[in-house]
């Protein structure tokens, strides 16, 4: 690819990119676990004292984890209510499904109530719906619920996006974009909610690393393109061009299947690796993508960033990172060669939260814009789920 400068330039790019106009995030208010006693409480509330080894191993893992706490909508009531959800020999996926269907889009609610009061304009204005979850089980789909919890027109436009794991987020902005910039006058609403009852159950050794770092959360974006109305505030980011790219021969490393017991997750070793090797190509095509699509007659084009090859450009950038786990951030770190402070947003979001799958990227470019010091001009955004695939997209800070 053409190497070229890397500065950031001023100015309004030429074509009506679309852009994200409110961002909001939930929690579950119920359970808050810090991460130094999910083991010992997860072996409790399950009844797996019997296995100190695997217990032991939890709590290795936990410490490594770069997680401090999570929020979770399981109680240790629910739980002693239904044991069916710890206990592998009982059939659960009933009550998962039942459990799913209120509370998932509930959450989702909240996160959108945030998003759709920041963007500035009457909830009937939202023309599109993109939700994406991993507990997607039945239908009509949790979309449905949540455009009628938020009274929603009914002709809102609805896709749901399902078992796209950790790369949903990413996934349905991509996605959110092609609307807006393709319908004009178009109101995306991105909805992301994750709750891991749909996968809980009790610790054995196929799903430990998956007890240490999923959480749950929701995250909301609504997004348009220009001319922008009444009322709406000034852009939060410009998204002005995204790839997805599927990491060839690697569909055996991340997964989740349906099963009597729920969602099981799978997660290999060798994840944190892959994602590194591939990441800084996916990059290199996002931004190519972008000074292509800026040819259009953009007044203000991209940075050309190049490989890492020490020249630090990726560090003229700011960074909305998918934060897997820590070893994924460590090795993109270095592999980019990033400033230290580049992924501090994905950091804090995994310390603060874990991994709340496809809703993580939501809180990450929520902490981005609270930062204390101004983000640089052009940015990228990462995330990662099965397939492998990876969803990248360049961003642009409006000045
Ligand atoms: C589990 C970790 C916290 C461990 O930290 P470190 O790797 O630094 O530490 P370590 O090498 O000493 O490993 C500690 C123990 O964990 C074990 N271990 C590590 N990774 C494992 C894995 N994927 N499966 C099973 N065991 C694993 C090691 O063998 C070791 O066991 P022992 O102690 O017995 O020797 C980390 O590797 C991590 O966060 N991994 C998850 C990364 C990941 O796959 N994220 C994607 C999530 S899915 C996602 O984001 C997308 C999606 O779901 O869609």
């Amino acid at each position: 690819m053409a190497m070229g400068s890397c500065g950031t330039s001023g100015g309004m790019a030429g074509r009506r990119h679309a852009a994200m106009l409110g961002i909001g995030t939930a929690n579950p208010t119920g359970v808050l676990v810090p991460q130094d006693v999910f083991a010992e409480n997860l072996f409790r509330v399950t009844n797996s004292d019997h296995l100190p080894e695997l217990k032991e191993k939890l709590r290795r893992i936990c410490e490594k984890s770069g997680i401090e706490r999570r929020h979770f909508h399981l109680t240790e009531e629910t739980l002693a209510a239904h044991p069916e959800l710890f206990d592998r020999e009982l059939p659960s996926l009933d009550t998962r499904v039942d459990m799913t269907a209120d509370a998932v889009p509930k959450l989702a609610q909240c996160a959108a109530a945030k998003a759709i009061a920041e963007w500035g304009r009457p909830t009937a204005d939202i023309t599109h719906l993109v939700f994406s979850t991993y507990s997607a089980c039945q239908a009509p789909t949790a979309d449905l619920r949540l455009a009628t919890l938020l009274g929603l027109r009914p002709t809102v436009s609805r896709t749901m996006l399902s078992l796209h794991g950790c790369y949903g987020g990413g996934r349905a902005l991509s996605l959110a974009k092609e609307l807006a910039e393709n319908n004009r006058g178009a109101r995306v609403l991105v909805a992301c909610s994750e709750m891991t009852l749909v996968c809980f159950g009790a610790p054995d050794g196929g799903n430990i690393v998956g007890h240490a770092l999923f959480g749950d959360g929701a995250g909301a974006v609504v997004i348009g393109a220009g001319p922008f109305l009444d009322g709406e505030r000034r852009p939060i980011f410009e998204m002005v061009s995204a790839t997805q790219t599927t990491i060839p021969r690697t569909e055996h490393a991340l997964g989740m299947r349906v099963s009597g017991g729920g969602v099981d997750f799978h997660l290999a070793i060798q994840v944190p690796t892959l994602v590194g090797q591939n990441v800084e190509q996916c990059l290199l095509d996002a931004f190519r993508s972008a000074i292509v699509d800026d040819d259009d007659g953009g007044a203000a084009p991209p940075p050309s960033p190049c490989s890492g090859n020490g020249n630090g450009r990726w560090n003229d950038l700011f960074w909305a990172v998918h934060p897997g786990g820590r070893p994924i951030l460590d090795n993109i770190n270095k592999v980019l060669m990033l400033e230290p402070e580049k992924l501090a947003a994905s950091r804090h979001v995994l310390r603060e939260y874990g991994n709340m799958s496809g809703a993580t990227i939501v809180f990450v470019l929520d902490e981005l814009r609270r930062g204390r010091s101004p983000l640089p001009e052009w940015g990228a955004l990462l995330a990662f789920g099965p397939g492998i695939t990876i969803e990248a997209m360049v961003l642009r800070c409006p000045r």
